[in-house]
């Protein structure tokens, strides 16, 4: 299978290269040439078969099959729930998705633990190594510390913005102790640490130099991943079932993993809502069409504070009937002005994607986390709380199930649980003595010069 880029000016490349490069060098995001039409998960199949059998049909021929399934074996071996991704019933037709069971307790995991393991594998095999990037409001980073930490192909970069994230949060991806792991504190917000991501990568000498990825949901690999619990969720609710998601939203990528499940045949139907805090870009777009770029406010919920989701430009060339010259206007106008209202070729069919997005603000947020709590004596995430709370401001009719994705554990997030319930929430046993580890972090002005430079004085050659 080839990949091709959204903004259509680079090379088709197959999964492998597609997965290693991250971005693709025109800056667009790369997709499958079509997709592929993959069987449905049964009720008692385990999540690493389902999970074989979703990224061997992007692999096509270009990993063996048992490859593929040690890859999967060992990055769902670290999880401490054997469903990986388990769903709790949370009243009539209601259910949560949870998506925190790996290493540092949050869905980015899911994904992270499978790529480690397909880099480790395609690395060795050709004796290469890559530096990687990855921009963190909060979760991706401590996810991406743990799966390469010691990995002997990879030099990892983090960049979080200084100060925004939550204690916890930060303590994952700064204490792994690794030497292959450098952790970047930049003196701004997540946005800014994305977009510097991205300039790297436009840099095509410093991507050849360096021998640059990423893994952001911007990467294939991480759409491809976080599908199979989509997919394990019918299975597990009812083959024909229908199902609303939930998911709490803010680079996109993993409602976008929903749309790709559906696609690939794996779901009944598909809706799904991106439930997003007081930064509501998502909102803005899917209801009034307009891509605005306005500073991330700090809220309760951080891995959210985003104002740019990269995945919404997957959707826009889906939706466009795949036409590049379209997408790579769009973005080219959105760059220079910070601001495109979206075509009515767009906005028409993004309508009718089964995507849509609903904004819930901090007080919101709170409240929700303590009713759950009230209701059913469970501590919440605020990520979660964004997500339960649009579930049951717009309730679904019928038999359709509403599934809200349970993005992280709340012991991530102490101060807002203790702010909200009045609670401690304290750290599974399985990383209890995380805040014994020493902290290893730099902290550099906004500037991506310095950010390029650092990763020169420190990749491994
Ligand atoms: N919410 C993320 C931000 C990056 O999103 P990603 O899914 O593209 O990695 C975080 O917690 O870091």
């Amino acid at each position: 299978m080839k990949f091709t880029s959204t903004r259509g000016q680079a090379e088709p490349v197959g999964f492998v290269d597609a997965c290693l490069s991250g971005l693709a060098p025109d800056g667009g995001l790369y997709v499958p040439e079509s997709w592929p039409s993959i069987e449905r998960a049964t009720a008692n199949e385990s999540y690493v078969s389902v999970a074989c059998r979703v990224i061997a049909a992007f692999a096509g021929d270009e990993l063996p099959k048992k490859t593929i399934e040690g890859i999967c074996e060992r990055a769902y071996s670290s999880f401490s729930h054997k469903s990986v991704a388990p769903l709790v019933q949370w009243g009539a037709n209601r259910f949560i998705m949870e998506l925190h069971h790996g290493p540092t307790l949050a869905f980015k995991d899911v994904a992270m633990q499978l790529i480690a393991q397909l880099f480790d594998e395609v690395l060795s095999a050709r004796g290469q190594r890559m530096s990687v990037t990855c921009a963190t409001s909060g979760d991706t980073g401590g996810a991406a510390a743990a799966a390469f930490a010691g990995a002997s192909q990879v030099d990892l970069f983090i960049l979080h913005p200084y100060e925004r994230v939550s204690p916890v949060q930060r303590l994952f991806m700064t204490t792994t102790g690794a030497d292959n792991v450098h952790n970047i504190a930049i003196d701004d917000d997540f946005d800014v640490c994305q977009a510097f991501v991205k300039s790297l990568f436009a840099d095509r000498d410093f991507v050849n130099e360096t021998y640059l990825s990423g893994v952001n949901s911007i990467n294939w690999a991480r759409i491809a991943a976080q599908a199979v619990y989509y997919a394990t969720t019918q299975a597990a609710l009812g083959d024909d079932r229908s199902l609303r998601f939930i998911v709490p939203s803010g680079n996109m990528g993993d409602a976008l993993a929903g749309y790709v499940a559906a696609r690939c045949g794996l779901l009944a139907g598909f809706e799904a809502v991106c439930a997003v805090n007081e930064n509501d870009t998502l909102r803005v777009l899917f209801e009034e069409g307009r891509m605005l770029r306005r500073p991330a406010l700090a809220t309760p919920s951080p891995a959210m504070d985003i104002s740019v989701p990269s995945n919404f430009e997957r959707l826009v060339y889906e939706v466009s009937g795949r036409d590049p010259e379209l997408v790579r206007g769009l973005y080219e106008s959105f760059a220079q002005s910070g601001s495109v209202d979206l075509p009515n070729r767009i906005s028409g069919p993004l309508g009718c994607s089964g995507l849509s997005a609903a904004a819930v603000s901090d007080s919101e947020t709170l409240e929700e986390m303590n009713r759950v709590h009230d209701e059913t004596g469970w501590l919440i995430c605020p990520h979660t709380a964004v997500g339960t709370s649009v579930a049951r401001r717009e309730p679904v009719g019928g038999d359709i199930a509403d599934v809200v994705l349970a993005t992280a554990h709340p012991a991530k997030f102490p101060e807002t649980v203790k702010e909200a319930v009045g609670r401690s929430c304290p750290l599974p046993d399985r990383v209890a003595g995380l805040a014994d580890r020493a902290e290893q972090f730099e902290r550099l002005p906004s500037e991506v010069s310095d950010v390029r430079k650092y990763i020169l004085e420190n990749r491994r050659n």
